[in-house]
C-alpha cells in the first residue's frame, strides 16, 4: 500500500518549510555557522521531539529555526523539502514560511525570501514541482508587527500568493488580526488561516468571515459544531489537515480517533498533509499510510483524499 499511496499524484497545502528541517540539516547548518547546541548528537536531538501540545512542539521549532542564517541555508532547507516532494509524487506545494521567526533574530527578510524562492523556481524547472508560497504571521506576536511584516514584503509581491497565520493558537484568535488580513487582501492575495487545530470552533468561524480566508488549516475541530460543519460542506471549504501532527501534538490520541475520514464521508473537502515532517516523523506520504493503518482509509478514499489536494490548490 505504501508504493501506491507514494505513487499518487498529489498536492501539499499545509507545510512550514522551518518545519521540514531535519536533524542532520540542523546538525550540518549549525556546523556551517558556528552554533554550539544543546544537543550531544541527531539520536539526542530526535529523542527530544516528544510533545504534549502545541506549544512544546513550537519551543523547540523555533529553537531548531535559529541555525538558518544565511540566503544558502533556506536554499538548501527548501531544496531538501522539494526533493521529499519530488520522491512523494507531489506535483505542487504551497508551504508557509515565518518571517518573523527569522527577522526578530537579525535575519534580513530578503535573505530568507531569496533563498526560498530560488530554490522553489529551481524545483520547478529541475523537478517539474509547481508552488504558491505563502507568508504566514506569527499570532502570538501583535499585529502591529504583522503589518511591519507584510510592509517588508511588499517589495516581493510577486514572490508569495498569500498569507497565513500560525503559531500558538490558544488565547490568540484570529479577530486580532482582521485588519492586516484586509490589507493583504485588498493587495490580491490569498488568505489562509490555522483554526481549530487546538483552538475552539469559534476560531473558525472567526477565520472564515473575519479575515475572509480561503481555506482552513487543520479545522478538525469543526466536528464538534454542526452548523459549521454544514457550512464548510455547502460552501467546500477546503481544511489542510495533517494526521501525524495531530496525534503527536494530542489533539487526538491516537490514529484510531482521528475524524478525517467521517469528515470526508460527510463530504467536507479535507486533504492529507504533513505540517512539519522533521519533527511528526514522516511526510505526505507518510500521512497517508497512517491513515491507512490507523483508520483503514481505503483506495478509494486515498484518491479522494489526493483529487481534494489538487482540487484545493490556490494557484
Ligand atoms: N502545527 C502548527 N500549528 C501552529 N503553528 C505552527 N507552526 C508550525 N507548525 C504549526
Ligand atoms: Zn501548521
Amino acid at each position: 500500500m505504501y508504493d501506491w499511496l507514494n505513487a499518487l499524484p498529489k498536492a501539499e497545502l499545509h507545510l512550514h518549510l522551518e518545519g521540514s528541517l531535519e536533524p542532520e540539516l540542523l546538525f550540518a547548518l549549525a556546523e556551517r555557522n558556528r552554533i554550539a547546541l544543546p544537543w550531544n548528537d541527531v539520536e539526542a536531538l530526535r529523542a527530544a521531539y516528544a510533545f504534549n501540545n502545541l506549544q512544546e512542539f513550537l519551543d523547540l521549532y523555533y529553537r531548531g529555526a535559529d541555525v538558518l542564517r544565511t540566503e544558502q541555508d533556506f536554499y538548501d532547507l527548501t531544496w531538501a523539502y522539494l526533493l521529499k516532494c519530488k520522491a512523494q509524487n507531489v506535483v505542487h506545494t504551497e508551504p508557509f514560511f515565518d518571517p518573523q521567526t527569522h527577522t526578530d533574530r537579525g535575519i534580513p527578510f530578503e535573505v530568507v525570501l531569496r533563498g526560498i524562492k530560488q530554490a522553489l523556481v529551481d524545483g520547478e524547472k529541475q523537478l517539474g514541482i509547481s508552488h504558491g508560497l505563502i507568508l504566514a504571521f506569527l499570532r502570538h506576536l501583535p499585529e502591529e508587527q504583522a503589518f511591519q511584516t507584510l510592509e517588508q514584503a511588499m517589495p516581493f509581491r510577486d514572490a508569495f500568493i498569500g498569507v497565513g497565520l500560525d503559531s500558538s493558537e490558544k488565547g490568540f484568535p484570529p479577530r486580532l488580526f482582521e485588519r492586516v488580513f484586509a490589507k493583504a487582501r485588498s493587495e490580491g492575495l490569498h488568505a489562509v488561516a490555522h483554526a481549530g487545530e487546538e483552538g475552539p470552533p469559534e476560531y473558525i468561524w472567526e477565520a472564515l468571515d473575519l479575515l475572509k480566508i480561503e481555506r482552513i488549516d487543520h479545522g478538525v475541530r469543526a466536528s464538534e459544531d454542526e452548523r459549521l460543519m454544514q457550512r464548510i460542506i455547502d460552501e467546500q471549504i477546503p481544511l489542510t489537515v495533517c494526521p501525524l501532527s495531530n496525534t503527536k501534538l494530542c489533539v487526538f490520541e491516537h490514529m484510531g480517533q482521528h475524524n478525517i475520514l467521517d469528515m470526508l464521508e460527510r463530504g467536507v473537502k479535507v486533504t492529507v498533509n504533513s505540517d512539519d515532517p522533521a519533527y511528526f516523523g514522516g511526510y505526505v506520504t507518510e500521512n497517508f499510510a497512517a491513515l491507512h493503518e490507523g483508520l483503514g482509509m481505503s483506495e478509494d478514499q486515498a484518491k479522494r483524499l489526493a483529487q481534494n489536494s489538487l482540487d484545493a490548490r490556490l494557484v
